[in-house]
């Protein structure tokens, strides 16, 4: 089911004396029409369906609202318009439809010239903004190759058993390159070796996919990781940025399914996650997992919202 865009959540301090450059997002953001011009456009995806299926902590389907809550005090630091697009919704436990209709509205949004930045919704809803961006390769862009860069600390290349989940996403879309006859590029960064069975492990190597494990990523070793990004993201045309939020540690990321163990700091991920959006060729970014109910204090809201804030300046950056 499509929802409309509920503006009530976009409210905030404002101040006024300041003009312009004291604008926030709340002031900035407007319902997305038809005929709007290209621009950021945020939407949600709600569903606990992917979790439930993957015997996870259920929650996520509150996402999108107190992310948007949460999101709504940010400075607006960037000149594209900002558009809030409403909602899918994932209803009476069918995922499928759910998904294939998130598919849908992103390939509208990418039809309309317009950057999505999807909130879910467990992990689930990378299957869906694939869809999408399949469709809109398909229909403008046929001769270009996608990449898929997943900062997580899991695979989720597992198999649907019988039926797709938060653990799957990245396996279905293998699957739906192979039917298609496309590549299948997928970078996970941030794979937590207490988080991944060695038959994840196997599956990844057997299909191709490049792995940067959490714990080869160090201040010291941060160059060699954005030169490995940069040369996955050398391969292809676009890319399609997710972001899992249990790749972070769990003091910081409380506010997940499945906290880690170690996590990928702040301040080793936002250098890398500019490396990716530096590179112009992201045409889509979501957040996944973000649970509110074992949030503490909205600290969890604060750290997902300051990483909506760097994808969406880096994302407008250069449009
Ligand atoms: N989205 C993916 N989630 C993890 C969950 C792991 C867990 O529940 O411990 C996975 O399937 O591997
Ligand atoms: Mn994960
Ligand atoms: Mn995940």
């Amino acid at each position: 089911m499509l929802q409309l865009a509920d503006m009530n959540l976009w409210s905030g301090r404002t101040d006024t004396e300041d003009g312009k450059a004291g604008e926030r997002w709340h002031q900035r953001i407007t319902p997305l029409q038809l005929d709007s011009e290209p621009g950021l456009a945020i939407l949600g995806f709600v569903s606990d369906e992917g979790v439930r299926r993957n015997k996870g902590r259920i929650g996520a389907a509150k996402g999108p609202r107190i992310l948007r809550l949460a999101m709504a005090n940010l400075p607006a630091t960037f000149d594209a318009p900002l558009y809030d697009a409403g909602n899918v919704k994932v209803e009476k436990e069918d995922l499928e439809s759910g998904q294939s209709l998130l598919g849908a509205r992103v390939s509208e949004l990418l039809n309309g010239g317009h950057f999505p930045l999807v909130l879910g919704g467990g992990h689930e809803i990378a299957y869906g903004s694939f869809q999408g961006i399949a469709r809109w390769m398909r229909e403008l862009h046929r001769e270009k190759t996608l990449g898929v860069i997943n900062f997580d600390a899991h695979l989720d290349l597992r198999i649907p058993a019988p039926k797709g989940s938060s653990g799957t996403p990245f396996y279905q879309i293998a699957e739906q390159c192979e039917i298609n006859g496309r590549p299948f590029n997928y970078l996970c960064v941030g794979a937590a070796d207490n988080a991944n069975t060695p038959a994840l492990y196997n599956r990844a190597d057997e299909l191709g996919v490049k792995v940067i494990r959490d714990r080869d990523i160090t201040s010291w070793q941060l160059e060699s990781v954005k030169e490995q990004i940069r040369e996955f993201i050398d391969g292809v045309d676009f890319v399609y940025l997710t972001v899992d939020l249990d790749v972070f540690p769990a003091a910081v990321m409380p506010a997940v399914s499945a906290p880690a163990g170690r996590g990928l700091s702040l301040e080793l991920f936002e250098p890398l996650l500019d490396t990716v959006l530096d590179s112009n060729k992201v045409c889509l970014a979501d957040m996944a997992e973000f649970n509110p109910y074992f949030d503490i204090e909205d600290h969890a809201a604060r750290t997902a919202a300051r990483i909506g804030f760097q994808i969406a300046n880096g994302a407008t950056a250069n449009r």
